[in-house]
């Protein structure tokens, strides 16, 4: 125990960063403590979003658009968490978003992320701006299922070649982040002048590692299929917010789609990720993937809860990605942190399963949901 499951706050009470004692996740006070430990332009970072940081603000509120319509009587008064996610068992359909330079939250950085998703049975993911590299954090997952998130370099024989590495240490899936045609707008760094802290670098960059370099030709839907067969993976298609976005991928050989707002980081003033589901789930009912299976969608933004995630897998997710709950764990607990916030959230999933009288992930569905009238929308 790390400290990270609090005592309850009274109403007017703020987050302390001293409070102490269980027994539940607190994720504003781990914000909180972060916030105090952290340099302030890392926090900014981590914290940010682009423009006026309405994406960002509205991604958490949009799960708590939904209300649920709880069955009784069902003879339920078990959820088991425990799903597959493109073929491999997870014991929790919450896993972990790609997020860049977890060297700056702990020296352990992915190592620690890594090891906390596989001592939980929950998926990371790893981004292609790791202060580790792939093969170092595939190494510290010791073969639990992992997925490696591509960004486009500036060489495409080096984009290729991390897809190439990918396959080769053992990912399960590619990843392949599409929303960041450019970088969005982050007024904080912009402010802070932010850059990578000396003594780390991107560890999948050639040269030093400290800049992004600017990246090479744009992607089409035609590089798909060729990282798949480059990579010898199924490719998840991240940062996809429209029905017919989503199945021109499927069409071009994606497996997966990852309806994601990148965390409020890129286009400012997108619709949130809770209302671009159900467009995505539709569209793609009846694409089948390569293999022929059914396409699987994922999803990720603003989800802070078991109920936030409840909801996302009643509107047809398949699994839901933490980013910001991630790194608050990291950067206050380190693995311990990480594993705490993703048993956690998996923990307050389960019990709004069975207050809904759902025995699992696949036991829910639309039909637990209605659109929030009255005041909140
Ligand atoms: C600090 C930070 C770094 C991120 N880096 C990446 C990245 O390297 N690759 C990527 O695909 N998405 C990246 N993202 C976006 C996340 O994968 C995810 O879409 C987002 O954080 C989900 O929203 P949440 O933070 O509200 O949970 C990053 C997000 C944050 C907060
Ligand atoms: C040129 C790619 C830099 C991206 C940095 C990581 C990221 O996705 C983020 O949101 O920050």
């Amino acid at each position: 125990m790390t400290g990270l499951t609090q005592r309850r706050r009274g109403p007017d009470e703020q987050p302390r960063p001293t409070d102490a004692a269980p027994p539940y996740l607190d994720l504003d006070l781990l914000e909180a403590r972060a916030r105090t430990s952290l340099a302030p332009e890392v926090f900014d970072y981590y914290a940010g979003g682009a423009g006026a940081e309405v994406t960002l603000a509205e991604a958490p509120q949009a799960w708590r658009s939904w209300r649920l319509r709880p069955r009784v009587l069902r003879g339920v008064d078990r959820a088991d968490l425990g799903t597959t996610l493109l073929g491999s068992p997870v014991r929790t359909p919450v896993g972990v978003a790609p997020w860049a330079y977890q060297g700056m939250a702990h020296p352990d950085g992915e190592l620690a992320t890594a090891r906390a998703a596989a001592a939980v049975g929950a998926l990371m993911t790893v981004s292609t701006s790791a202060t580790r590299s792939v093969e170092e954090v595939a190494a510290a997952a010791a073969g639990s299922p992992s997925w490696f998130q591509l960004y486009r370099q500036h060489s495409p024989g080096h984009t290729d070649d991390l897809a190439r590495r990918a396959g080769d240490a053992g990912y399960r899936a590619l990843v392949l982040t599409v929303d960041l045609p450019v970088l969005g707008r982050r007024r904080r760094d912009l402010r802070h002048d932010f850059a990578l802290p000396a003594g780390l670098r991107m560890a999948n960059q050639p040269g030093p590692g400290s800049a992004a370099p600017e990246p090479g030709p744009p992607w089409t839907t035609a590089d798909i299929g060729r990282f798949a067969e480059l990579s010898g993976l199924p490719v998840v298609v991240k940062g996809v917010l429209r029905g017919d976005d989503a199945v021109a991928c499927v069409r071009a050989g994606a497996s997966a789609v990852w309806v994601s707002t990148h965390g409020g980081r890129q286009a400012d003033l997108v619709v949130p990720s809770a209302h671009a589901l159900p467009e995505v789930v539709d569209a793609v009912r009846g694409e089948p993937a390569p293999d022929g299976t059914d396409v699987e969608v994922y999803v990720d933004g603003g989800v802070r809860s078991g109920v936030d995630a409840l909801v996302a897998l009643a509107l047809g997710a398949r699994a839901v990605f933490l980013g910001r709950p991630v790194v608050w764990g990291l950067a206050t607990g380190g693995a311990d942190g990480v594993a705490e916030v993703l048993a956690g959230v998996s923990a307050e999933l389960a019990h709004a399963l069975l207050l809904c009288g759902a025995a699992g992930p696949a036991d829910t569905g639309p039909d637990l949901l209605v659109r929030a009238g009255w005041p909140p929308r």
